[in-house]
């Protein structure tokens, strides 16, 4: 007879009853542990984001709400007398490090607007200005009181040029211990009362100001800071700005008749009174209403000279949309909350569209459910802009050589291609800004050869802080933009664990750092993150909500372009930022880290010489080049031993170019390496790249009689079969008028400008310490050069001490000291340096005498500040010979 339930039951009943329990115990354990993971991992991964989508309306601005009555009388305005003033603002300080006075010089900086600071000082007065016109189209003081309380010349003088030039006062009210209660501002029907706090600030929609700002919210809850300052007023000058409420209630018991709802902390005085226009703020910049107001004033109170457009482009990057761990990645819903947030962000900036960096490797590098959310992204590919990353996202600066660039890049491009992402866009970047700056020139080859780029973002040019002064610059034909941050990195996912909390990124959006760079930058591309779509998907609400807010506080009109048209827009906005200018790559921790590690600043140049050309800059190079441990440039084949490298096209080569004509020094410490272009000195562009790139470099220069230098220049270009030269005398050249032919005009002008040596000095000083600039007599140097040598030496501080007693002698065939050979003869310079011509005629000699003067006068006052002997030749000139 067969059992019921077969073999298994058979089975089941041998097994012994206490195996059977514990079997059970255990499956049940099991099972209660994965519900509980499931529910653990469902909880982290797929909670509803936890936030609310921001508020659908702004309130409309309401001239009705306003609690004042409808004074409206009209400003004082009269363009045309500001249009004899430069678009600039005088900032007077209370000292260097005064808080307020930074913010209000970065804020003008973030802005691009041109200023000057002056230290508020007992009798000395800023010059305002200059052949007629103004210097100055607004003025600006920190502290109220210091304006108030100014010597009386010097604020009539300011009084004057304000009404002259209808230039506007804005002043900030500064703190105070006492609680002043209605005090007079100055001599002006207006009235103050201090140290309140405040809170709910609103708008006063008819204030003639208002321009960027824009009326019709109030801003709730306190107002930073105890120490505000409000103004009262029964004179039709005065307009209120802002106001707010006062939620100090010493203040209200003390003034019994006061109305508790509405003081005005910023006023508007439209030049009524006394005829000139000011704004008085009643608290600092910390309140980010009045970084608005403020920009809003300088607009206004210059006239629009110092004003801002209001068109504002915004790119937001996912940078690779492909790379993340497991659990972090979007899933299918999280693609279908990006499509729908990004139609919603389209109707408030149009054509609005996310633009996806990918990096094809890490596809489907997820959990299933993440894998499904890649695909779901791909099938709606058309919705998004796209652009490549690396295709396994290495950092280019790796990369030797172009090819295997090239290799990763036609990976991407392929991945590309078999999922339906367009390829076309001509937008790439580079992880973690790698290569882009400081340059890697193999990226930027692979880049234009594989994908046609034209155009990438970085946050590292010319440094990663302070954001304001980020910039942009074109290389090899693509355009670098400035990138900005908005404060999601890959690592903040989830809204409670915001670092420093959550009500830091509500600060930052509703106000704060975020906000500010849409006021501040004309073009934003900002950089997030993969992992701030999934999870909590805190890059929707962060964009959504800080749009929203811009367009509830200011009139700014939000527009979006593919990255190609913004590339161009940013340049046709900023065409003096087309140029780069290279810095030294290691004195910047960031960029050392995204630098190639065979590449080294030891093959930098320590001291240039810089000319100017024709007084005696190849015997110097000769003579330095001698000294065991001072090692030059390897020659040129168009430039021989010159470089030229800050000058002229060969700067737009980059450093990696540059760095090619060095040695690497055995010794870095001791070595030192040099270059010598005599066509530095006198272009205006080389101190400022020479000094961003080689900040402790030391320069040296030499200089002899400038009337000589020109007549040498002039039978250099003779020489050289110059036909302007051939066939002028050097008399008809350097008296040549502005009439003569374009050649001869430049032939002359080639003879003479180097010799203005004052103007070309002040202009390295501008840039480098005096204590780094050594000017040699070109004489001593022709006539003692063991002397010159000897002091430039010294200068360097090169060791060890080279004795060139026993290494130079004058060589009376050539009529020049010349170096010694071991085997005793001497080596002179070529035939083109020490030239047999006639001596300069006395009629030229004395037209150049003449013409120099003014520029001797200079030198010799620029050498006396400097504590330097003036040569024997200037000595002469001054005499009048
Ligand atoms: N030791 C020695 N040997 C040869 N020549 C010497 C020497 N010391 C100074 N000089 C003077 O140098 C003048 C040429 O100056 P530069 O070398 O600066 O010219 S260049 O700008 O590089 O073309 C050159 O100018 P010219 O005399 O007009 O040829 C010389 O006067």
């Amino acid at each position: 007879m067969t059992t019921r339930g077969g073999p298994s039951m058979k089975w089941a009943l041998r097994i012994p009853q206490p195996y059977i329990k514990r079997a059970i115990i255990l499956a049940l354990g099991f099972s209660l542990l994965s519900i509980w993971i499931l529910a653990y991992y469902v909880s982290q991964t797929k909670q509803n984001p936890r936030w609310e989508p921001p508020q659908a309306n702004c309130k409309l601005a309401d001239s009705k709400a306003n609690p004042f009555f409808p004074v409206r009388p009209q400003p004082m305005r009269d363009a045309a007398k500001n249009s004899r003033t430069q678009p600039a603002a005088l900032v007077f300080v209370e000292s260097a490090y005064s808080k307020l006075g930074q913010e209000i010089a970065a804020l003008l900086e973030a802005n691009r607007l041109k200023y000057k600071t002056e230290i508020v000082s007992g009798k000395s007065f800023p010059s305002l200005t200059e052949v007629g016109h103004g210097k100055y189209s607004l003025v600006i003081f920190e502290n109220l009181n210091k304006y108030l309380l100014m010597d009386k010349w010097n604020r009539d003088i300011l009084d004057r040029y304000c009404l002259e030039f209808n230039v506007g006062i804005i002043s900030f009210v500064g703190k105070s211990e006492d609680n002043l209660l209605n005090k007079r501002v100055g001599d002006f029907p207006l009235f103050m009362h201090s140290n309140l706090r405040l809170k709910d600030c609103s708008l006063n929609p008819d204030c003639p100001l208002l321009y960027l700002t824009r009326a019709g919210e109030t801003w709730r809850g306190n107002l930073p800071g105890e120490d505000w300052t409000i103004f009262q007023s029964n004179h039709t000058t005065y307009e209120p700005v802002a106001y707010a409420k006062t939620s100090s209630l010493e203040y209200v018991h003390m003034n019994e008749n006061v109305d508790r709802s509405f003081h005005v902390t910023v006023m508007q005085d439209l030049g009524l009174y006394d005829g000139i226009q000011r704004v008085f703020f009643g608290n600092d910049l910390n309140f980010w209403l009045h970084r608005l107001l403020f920009l809003d004033s300088a607009t206004y109170l210059s006239q629009g000279k110092l004003s801002l457009s209001l068109e504002r482009f915004i790119l937001v990057d996912i940078d690779d949309i492909f790379v993340g761990k497991v659990g972090t990645r979007m899933q299918t819903s999280d693609v279908k909350a990006l499509i729908s947030a990004q139609s919603r962000l389209g109707a408030l900036v149009p054509g609005f569209r996310f633009n996806l960096g990918f990096s094809g490797y890490f596809y489907h590098s997820g959990d299933d459910v993440e894998d499904v959310g890649d695909d779901v992204l791909l099938a709606n590919a058309h919705e998004f802009w796209w652009f490549p990353h690396m295709w396994a996202h290495t950092q280019p600066h790796t990369f030797t050589n172009e090819s295997s660039l090239r290799e990763q890049m036609i990976l991407n491009k392929r991945f590309a291609k078999e999922h339906g992402i367009p390829t076309d866009g001509g937008y790439a970047v580079a992880p973690h800004h790698s290569g882009v700056y400081p340059v890697h020139v193999p990226l930027y080859e692979a880049w234009r050869k594989v994908w046609g780029i034209k155009v990438t973002s970085t946050e590292e040019y010319p440094h990663l802080r302070p954001p304001r002064h980020r910039r942009g610059f074109i290389y090899k034909n693509i355009m670098v933009l400035p990138r900005q941050t908005c404060g999601l990195f890959t690592h903040t996912i989830f809204i409670d664990k915001y670092p420093g909390g959550r009500s830091r990124l509500e600060e930052s959006i509703h106000g704060g750092e975020l906000f500010q760079t849409f006021i501040n930058s004309r073009v934003n591309i900002f950089m997030t993150h993969l992992s701030n779509y999934g999870n909590d998907r805190l890059a929707l609400y962060t964009f959504e909500s800080v749009i929203k807010f811009v367009q509830c506080w200011t009139n700014l009109q939000l527009k979006t372009v593919p990255p190609l048209e913004l590339g161009k827009k940013y340049f046709d906005l900023y065409p003096e930022e087309v140029n780069p200018v290279w810095q030294n790559p290691c004195d910047d921790k960031r960029h050392l880290a995204i630098w190639s590690k065979y590449k080294t600043c030891d093959r930098l140049p320590r001291f240039l010489v810089i000319g100017p050309q024709k007084t005696g800059t190849t015997a110097l190079y000769a003579f330095l080049s001698m000294h065991p441990n001072i090692l030059s440039n390897f020659p040129s084949s168009k430039t021989f031993e010159e470089v030229q490298f800050f000058n002229g096209a060969n700067y737009y080569r980059g450093i990696d170019w540059y760095m090619e004509f060095f040695p690497t020094p055995s010794n870095s410490s001791l070595q030192y390496l040099f270059e010598k272009s005599a066509t530095y000195f006198d272009n205006e562009l080389v101190p400022k790249r020479a000094h961003a790139l080689l900040p402790r470099a030391k320069i040296v220069t030499i200089l002899i009689n400038p009337a000589r230098r020109a007549y040498s220049w002039y039978q250099h270009m003779r020489a050289h079969a110059d036909a302007v030269a051939l066939n002028h005398s050097f008399y008809q050249v350097v008296t040549a008028t502005d009439e003569a032919p374009r050649s001869l005009r430049d032939l002359k002008n080639r003879c003479l400008s180097p010799g203005k040596y004052a103007v070309h000095l002040e202009m390295w000083l501008n840039h480098y310490p005096a204590s780094q600039l050594l000017i040699l007599d070109g004489d001593q140097l022709r006539t003692d050069p063991v002397s010159t040598m000897w002091k430039t030496q010294k200068f360097l501080k090169v060791k060890p001490h080279f004795d060139y007693d026993s290494h130079l002698r004058y060589d009376p065939s050539k009529g020049f000291y010349c170096q010694v050979m071991p085997s005793g003869k001497t080596k002179c310079l070529g035939r083109s340096k020490g030239r047999h011509y006639p001596p300069m005629e006395n009629d030229t000699e004395k037209f150049l005498s003449n013409y120099y003067l003014p520029y001797n006068v200079e030198l010799s006052k620029l050498l006396t500040r400097l504590g330097q002997q003036l040569p024997d030749w200037l000595r002469e000139e001054l005499r009048g010979r």
